[in-house]
C-alpha cells in the first residue's frame, strides 16, 4: 500500500488545502467527480454557486423591462438564447474545472489523484489512515481530511429516475429549455432555479410541502417572499409528489395535498430541490467508528477534528458540507483555512469561528441573512429585550429611484447593549446591502456606532442598511460619533 504525508478525500475546499508546505512531501488527493460529467474541482464550481449565479445574471437582465416599465422606459426581451448561455456558462466552468485537474495530476509530482470513489479502511482509532478505491487502489497516511461534500436527497416515489427529473446537478446542462417546468421544494434550490426559469419565459410551478417558502428565514421576509414569488410564478403549498410517469413528450407528477387529494402537473421537466445529504454514506464513515450526527454529518470539534467514541482523532480532520451545518462554499472556504493550518502546525492548532454566518438567496427577489431570526431572538434574550426595525428599500433616496416597492431591510437587537443579533433582508442586491451588519457583528460593534461611526455615500441605496440600524432603539453611548 502506498504511503503519503496527507490523504484528502474531496477537491471542493478540500483541494486549496495542498499549499506549498507540502512540495516536499506526497499528498494523495481522492475524488470521484461532480455531477453528470464526473468533473473535477466539487459543487460550487461544476453543478453549484458558481453556474447557478452565471445563469441568475442574465436572469435579472431578462426582467429588465418590468422595472424599465415603472420607470417610463420602454424594453423588450425578445430571446432568451439557452443553449448560448449554457455553452458560455460551462465553456467557462469546464476549462477551469480540467485545468484543475491537469495542475493536480500532471503538473504536481508530489500529488497523486485517484478520480475514483473511495471508501475508508481499517483502523481510524490512530494513524495512519486508509483509504481504499473501487478498483482497489489503497493508499494510508499520516494525516487525512474528509471533504467529501453532499449531494442532492431524492424523495423515493415512483417514476424519480425517468429522464426528465433533474437534480441541480443535471439541471443546468439540459439540451433545451423546458417551456413548462415543475419545482418539488421551498428552499435555497428551489428558490434559485424558480427564480432563473421563470425569467426566461418557461412556466414554473413551484410545490412546497410545507405553507410558505424559505420557511427557515425569519417569519417576515420568508411571508414577503412567498407574496413576490406567487406573483411572479405559479406556487403551490403543502402538496408532496407521490408519483413520476411518462406522459406524451413529457412527465405526469402525481401530487397529493395534505388534506388528501390527488392532483396532477402535465409538465416537459421536473426540477428536485428538496434538500441535501452529507456523503458520510458513501466514505463508510460509520464502518470505521467515526461519529456521525442524526441528520448524517461527521461530528468534529471547534478544531475540525474528527469524533470517534467522542473523542477527536488526533490528524483525521472533516471539513465543509460533509460535516458543517451551513452547506456554504464560504463556510467549507473558511474551514479549509483552519485545517490548512492545523496539518501544517499539528503543535498550535487553531478553533474555525461559526459565528455570524451569512447567506444569500439570489431569487428574485434576492434575499440576504444574519445572525437569528426574530423568533429565536426572542428566546434567546427575551422578547422585551428586542428591538427591530424593518426599513422599506422605497422610503430612500435610491429606493425612489427605482421606485422600488418590495425590498425591505430587518434589523434585530438588543434594546439594552445595542449588540446586533440578526439582519433578514429581501430586495435588490441583498447580498450586498446586508455586508455592513456583517461586519458590525464579527467585530463586536453596537448598532448605533456601526450606524454613526462611518460615512454612508448618498444616497446610496446603502443607505436602506444605514436606516434600518438608525430605526433601533439602542442606547447612544456618551461619546458616541455623530
Ligand atoms: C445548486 C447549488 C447552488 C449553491 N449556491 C451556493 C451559493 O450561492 N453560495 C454558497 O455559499 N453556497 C452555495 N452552495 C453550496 C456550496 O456549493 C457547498 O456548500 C460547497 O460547495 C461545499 O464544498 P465542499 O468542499 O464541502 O464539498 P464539495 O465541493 O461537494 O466537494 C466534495 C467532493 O468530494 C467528492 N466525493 C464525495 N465522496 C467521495 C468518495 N467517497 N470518494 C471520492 N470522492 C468523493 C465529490 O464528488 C465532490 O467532488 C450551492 C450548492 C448547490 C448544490
Ligand atoms: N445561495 C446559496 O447560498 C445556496 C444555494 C443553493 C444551495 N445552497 C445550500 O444547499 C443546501 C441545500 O439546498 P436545498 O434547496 O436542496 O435545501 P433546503 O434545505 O434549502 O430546502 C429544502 C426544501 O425542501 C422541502 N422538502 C424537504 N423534504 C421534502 C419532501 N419530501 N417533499 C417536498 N418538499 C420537501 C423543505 O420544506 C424545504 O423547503 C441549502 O440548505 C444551502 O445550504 C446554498
Amino acid at each position: 500500500m502506498a504511503h503519503y504525508d496527507l490523504s484528502i478525500i474531496g477537491s471542493g475546499s478540500g483541494n486549496s488545502l495542498i499549499t506549498p508546505f507540502w512540495d516536499d512531501k506526497r499528498v494523495v488527493l481522492a475524488d470521484k467527480g461532480s455531477g453528470s460529467t464526473a468533473a473535477f474541482g466539487g459543487t460550487c464550481l461544476n453543478v453549484g454557486c458558481i453556474p447557478t449565479k452565471m445563469f441568475v445574471r442574465p436572469a435579472a437582465l431578462a426582467r429588465g423591462p418590468v422595472e424599465a416599465a415603472r420607470l417610463n422606459v420602454t424594453q423588450e426581451t425578445t430571446e432568451v438564447d439557452w443553449s448560448a448561455m449554457r455553452d458560455r456558462v460551462f465553456g467557462r466552468i469546464d476549462a477551469i474545472s480540467a485545468g484543475g485537474r491537469q495542475y493536480r495530476e500532471v503538473e504536481l509530482d508530489h500529488v497523486d489523484l485517484v478520480t475514483e470513489q473511495v471508501t475508508l479502511t481499517g483502523d481510524f482509532s490512530q494513524p495512519p489512515f486508509a483509504f481504499v478505491s473501487e478498483s482497489g487502489v489503497r493508499a494510508e497516511a499520516d494525516q487525512l481530511v474528509i471533504a467529501a461534500g453532499s449531494r442532492p436527497v431524492l424523495p423515493q416515489v415512483p417514476g424519480i429516475d425517468l429522464p426528465g427529473v433533474h437534480t441541480s446537478d443535471s439541471i443546468m446542462r439540459i439540451e433545451q429549455r423546458p417551456e413548462k417546468l415543475l419545482i418539488i421544494g421551498g428552499g435555497y434550490i428551489a428558490c434559485e432555479f424558480a427564480g432563473v426559469f421563470s425569467a426566461f419565459g418557461t412556466e414554473v410551478i413551484q410545490v412546497n410541502r410545507s405553507q410558505g417558502l424559505m420557511t427557515a428565514m425569519d417569519a417576515d421576509i420568508s411571508a414577503a417572499f412567498s407574496a413576490e414569488a406567487e406573483k411572479n410564478w405559479t406556487v403551490h403549498y403543502q402538496r408532496t409528489a407521490t408519483r413520476i410517469a411518462e406522459h406524451g413528450e413529457g412527465l405526469r407528477v402525481e401530487l397529493v395535498t395534505s388534506d388528501g387529494r390527488v392532483e396532477h402537473q402535465d409538465v416537459d421537466a421536473v426540477l428536485v430541490a428538496i434538500g441535501r445529504m452529507p456523503n458520510t454514506d458513501l466514505i463508510g464513515a460509520r464502518e470505521v467508528g467515526l461519529d456521525v450526527h442524526s441528520d448524517g454529518r461527521l461530528t468534529v470539534d471547534e478544531y475540525q477534528r474528527v469524533l470517534s467514541q467522542g473523542e477527536p482523532v488526533a490528524g483525521l480532520y472533516a471539513l465543509g458540507d460533509v460535516s458543517s451545518e451551513a452547506m456554504l462554499k464560504h463556510v467549507a472556504n473558511q474551514e479549509a483555512r483552519v485545517v490548512a493550518h492545523n496539518l501544517e502546525h499539528p503543535d498550535r492548532i487553531r478553533a474555525s469561528r461559526h459565528e455570524a454566518i451569512p447567506s444569500a438567496i439570489f431569487s428574485f427577489p434576492e434575499m440576504a441573512q444574519v445572525g437569528i431570526t426574530e423568533v429565536q431572538a426572542a428566546e434567546t434574550v427575551g422578547a422585551e429585550n428586542l428591538t427591530t426595525k424593518i426599513q422599506r428599500y422605497g422610503d430612500t433616496a435610491y429606493g425612489w429611484a427605482m421606485e422600488d416597492g418590495e425590498g425591505i431591510f430587518k434589523v434585530i437587537a438588543d434594546r439594552r447593549s445595542g449588540q446586533i443579533l440578526g439582519a433578514h433582508v429581501m430586495g435588490y442586491q441583498a447580498s450586498n446591502l446586508i455586508q455592513p451588519i456583517i461586519q458590525a457583528m464579527s467585530f463586536g460593534q453596537d448598532a448605533y456606532t456601526a450606524a454613526r461611526g462611518q460615512y454612508w455615500i448618498h444616497p446610496a441605496l446603502m443607505e436602506v442598511t444605514e436606516n434600518a440600524l438608525l430605526g433601533l432603539e439602542v442606547p447612544i453611548p456618551e461619546d458616541a460619533p455623530l
